[in-house]
């Protein structure tokens, strides 16, 4: 709960979420929890994994991207069966609909799980199964995006790809992303399999602009030809890109409290939101990964408003854009912007 007057609002908006990465959910209590059920022992000698309440309290103290994706690929090795990838899904979408998510599309990792012996199958068919019951039992909409890993080789994203053909073909996935280390792996490497997923009319987003610099951002749109960027945060200081970005009503996922834990900006305040807002720059707030960085998509909207103080209105805005550049059909679309009317109406913003 936020301290701003505008946090009932804040909690009945209906919430798009572009940008969570499902093993970026499972929270330290999960993780304890699905390693005793599988027998797995975490092979550290790091003290942090002792007990849930040691890892939370280490997650508070990331010095760097890097730094976070240490415990994040470690922590998920105790993710072995469809059953573990379907309720740590689960439990995100039952978290995301108590903050007011409608419409949510997930990333996943699957080179993290059939680097280490987990088949494909398992994963997809384990967090499918989450995405069915959410749509089924929760009225919140899905779409599952595949992310390839920049710190393995380009090879490895190939094979990944041909793997996932028919799940892009039949619709299971619904977009191809780009994610972890980001120094030092420009975005231009994965050109070809963009390529091949942009002519098989395969909706593209990746990371870019988080810790690394603003030209990965321009090569993302420029080599990979993206519809989103993910983070993003250094598209400020390059205003023709910026300008390039609005225009082309490029959507940027951003993720506040993210961004702080990982030391990318120092305080939320930062951000260039107040930025993107008077450049017409379409953004959607998101958690990244909430079970690492102190809060669900709710508590990353309350940030933004304690440190931005925007109007209703303003967030009326963010949230339309948020509809807009979502994957959905235009029936979806249409009828989350009927959600949104309802609630500004409510809300006496009719
Ligand atoms: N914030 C982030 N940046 C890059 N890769 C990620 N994978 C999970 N979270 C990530
Ligand atoms: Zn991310």
């Amino acid at each position: 709960m936020c301290k701003t007057h505008l946090h009932p609002f804040l909690a009945a908006l209906p919430k798009v979420e572009h940008h969570i990465h499902l093993e970026g959910a499972l929270s330290p209590s999960l993780l304890f929890t699905l390693a005793a059920r599988n027998s797995i022992t975490i092979p550290t000698s790091d003290a942090a994994f002792g007990s849930p309440a040691a890892l939370l309290d280490r997650y508070n103290r990331f010095s760097s991207l890097d730094d976070f994706l240490h415990y994040y690929f470690i922590g998920m090795k105790c993710l072995v069966k469809e059953q573990d990838f379907e309720q740590l899904a689960w439990e995100y979408f039952l978290k995301a609909k108590s903050d007011g998510v409608v419409h949510a599309e997930v990333f996943f990792d699957p080179q993290a799980h059939t680097g280490r012996g987990i088949a494909y199958e398992t994963v997809i068919n384990g967090f499918t199964m989450a995405c069915q019951r959410a749509e089924g039992e929760l009225e919140l909409s899905t779409k599952l995006i595949l992310c390839l890993l920049r710190h393995l080789p380009v090879e490895d994203s190939t094979t990944t790809y041909a793997q996932a053909t028919a799940d892009f073909e039949t619709g299971r996935l619904a977009g191809l992303g780009l994610d972890s280390s980001e120094k030092g792996f420009p975005p231009g490497a994965w050109k070809e399999v963009y390529g091949t997923a942009k002519t098989k009319g395969i909706r593209r987003t990746a990371h870019a602009g988080e810790e690394g610099p603003v030209e990965y951002i321009r090569e993302a749109l420029r080599e990979l030809d993206v519809e989103r960027i993910d983070h993003g945060i250094r598209l400020a200081e390059d205003t023709d890109l910026m300008r390039e970005v609005a225009e082309k009503k490029i959507l940027v996922t951003m993720c506040p409290l993210s961004n702080v834990r990982l030391r990318c900006v120092d305080d939320v305040k930062e951000l260039p939101i107040r930025t993107f807002l008077d450049s017409g720059v379409m953004f959607s707030i998101n958690s990244d990964d909430p079970a690492f960085f102190g809060g669900y998509i709710l508590d990353n909207y309350c940030a933004v408003q304690e440190a931005f103080n925007l109007t209703a209105r303003e967030w009326e805005g963010i949230t339309r854009a948020a509809v807009d550049g979502s994957w959905c059909n235009d029936g979806r679309k249409d009828h989350l912007l009927e959600q949104l009317n309802q609630t500004m109406v409510q809300f006496g913003h009719g």
